[in-house]
């Protein structure tokens, strides 16, 4: 197919599904002639005749014509399936690559997937950027918010054009070299960790005004408009108000009525779930959010419990400001998630030596990505200024935001729980909230037990060491 176009394209896609053919289209359309290949050829011509006219294609049969076309180094991003398949057309590209060319994963892949495949790369002179792409099928043709990894080398070759093509809030491209090897996929993980948790926080809080206030989806649709204008206002909010006012076609039902209540999962929830545990660092929001969706996907269970008892007194009339308690919930327990996963970026790129700019982080989610939010422009301001920021809510303009919210917020998990509407992800983040400052846990007493039953041993508030009680003794205490 390529021929009579050989070494002429700047940049080369394969994979050309949802997200891969509209970056191809995005490249084309900011000037990049752009190789396209697809495993499924139909896919490629479908590209080049229904967009042809929108820049420079160059289609390739197979990825050896694909290779062939690209001006060097050759610069092939990556766009199929996560997993298996990534690693096939990896092993292809690489067969047909020479030292100093890149390969660019888009792709959702496991960080420790772009850490090992990054490394072999390395070893036989080819550079692997691990890139986490976000925006969804929009966002990849109007310009994605996109998370490098990989070197500072590659990335001095290929930042710019991902640059280019990538979003831009205030004149600044949504696009920073996150980090080396997997640092770009790692955070990719977390902003999909940060989407999860929004999502269900979102869900709970449209659970809670049909339940609880008796609104209507399309009325719930208006209060979600007006959220959008203030502290709330991002794409989540503002796509809710689109979904909630939808009706559906053959019904004539709210559309939110006639989808199962069952939500789905690619992987990437549980991933930052898993990795959070690894780390040690707690991300309960997130953690709710994988696990909400889990039980909602629980069909058996929940029709063998459907007939336990919800609350035997009915609720009371609903609070007038119960509206407005729920937006300071909403809005408190998203800081909550932003913190969890913020925390969980600074805490790998310690443990991986990444050297992460949290800042940075916040800047290039402030546009073309899922969780795209007005408060992300604080967030970039609170780590630029403290970079040594432990957790967000400790930021002066986060805590007087938190402190604002908390009393509103404890008002709706309690009327959530009086009315029997489960709203995991509130409840978590105000006790996430309450954890942080507290001046004293009970988690003295869980080393007191431990160390009853199993000799586990506990450090004391008044001395260093580790100490022992003999609980089937004299009850005296040793040193250890
Ligand atoms: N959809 C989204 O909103 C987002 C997706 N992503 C990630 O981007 C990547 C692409 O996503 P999307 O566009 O949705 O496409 P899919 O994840 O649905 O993957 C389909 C593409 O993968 C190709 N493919 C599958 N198996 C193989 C294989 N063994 N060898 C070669 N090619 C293969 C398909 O080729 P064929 O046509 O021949 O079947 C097709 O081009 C995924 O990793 C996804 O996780 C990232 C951000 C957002
Ligand atoms: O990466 C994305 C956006 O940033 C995808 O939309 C995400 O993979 C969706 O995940 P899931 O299917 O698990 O809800």
């Amino acid at each position: 197919m390529a021929d009579d176009t050989r070494g002429t394209a700047a940049i080369g896609v394969t994979g050309l599904a949802t997200m891969g053919g509209n970056l191809a289209r995005n490249l084309a359309r900011n000037g990049y002639p752009v190789a396209v290949h697809n495993r499924t050829s139909a896919r490629t011509e479908a590209l080049v005749s229904e967009h042809g006219d929108e820049g420079v294609f160059v289609p390739a049969g197979t990825l050896a014509e694909l290779v062939d076309s690209l001006q060097r180094p050759r610069q092939v991003i990556i766009m199929v399936k996560a997993g298996g398949a990534t690693d096939a057309v990896i092993d292809e590209l690489a067969g047909l690559l020479e030292p100093g060319d890149i390969i660019l994963d888009g792709g959702n892949a496991h960080f420790a997937d772009t850490r090992r495949r990054e490394a072999a790369l390395r070893e036989r002179g080819l550079h692997f950027v691990g890139t986490g792409i976000s925006g969804g099928e929009e966002g990849a043709l109007l310009g994605p918010s996109i998370m490098p990894g990989g070197s500072v080398e590659a990335y001095r070759q290929v930042g710019p054009v991902l640059e280019n093509i990538a979003a831009e809030v205030d004149g600044a491209p949504c696009c920073v070299h996150v980090g080396p090897d997997g640092a770009g996929h790692f955070v990719k993980m977390v902003h999909n960790g940060i989407e999860y948790a929004d999502m269900q926080l979102i869900a709970e809080s449209y659970d809670l005004l049909r339940a609880v206030a008796g609104l209507a989806p399309a009325e719930i649709a208006e209060v979600f408009r007006t959220w959008n204008q203030g502290d709330l206002e991002s794409y989540l909010i503002e796509i809710t108000a689109e979904v909630l006012g939808h009706t559906d076609p053959e019904t004539g039902a709210p559309f939110v009525d006639v989808v199962a209540d069952r939500a789905e999962q690619k992987g990437t929830g549980r991933w930052t779930v898993r990795e959070a545990l690894e780390l040690g660092d707690p991300v309960p929001g997130i953690a709710e959010a994988v696990f909400a969706r889990a039980l909602s996907g629980a069909v058996r269970q929940r029709e063998v419990c459907a007939s336990l008892p919800g609350p035997t007194e009915p609720p009371g009339e609903v609070r007038s400001g119960f509206v407005d308690d729920l937006r300071e919930a909403l809005y408190g327990a998203k800081l909550a998630a932003y913190a969890q996963g913020f925390s969980m970026i600074s805490a790998a790129s310690e443990q991986y030596g990444w050297n992460v700019d949290l800042a940075g982080t916040a800047r290039i989610w402030r546009g073309g990505c899922i969780i795209r939010a007005r408060f992300l422009d604080r967030i970039a301001e609170a780590y630029r200024t403290r970079p040594e920021l432990l957790n967000l809510l400790a930021d002066d303009y986060f805590a007087e935001q938190v402190s604002r919210s908390q009393q509103a917020w404890r008002r709706v998990v309690g009327t959530a729980a009086a009315a029997g509407v489960p709203a995991p992800g509130l409840s978590s983040g105000l006790a996430y909230y309450d954890t942080l400052r507290a001046s004293r846990l009970p988690a003295a007493l869980v080393q007191g037990l431990r160390d009853y039953f199993g000799a586990h041993t506990y450090q004391r508030v008044d001395r260093d060491g580790y100490f022992h009680t003999l609980w089937s003794g004299d009850r005296s205490e040793t040193a250890s």
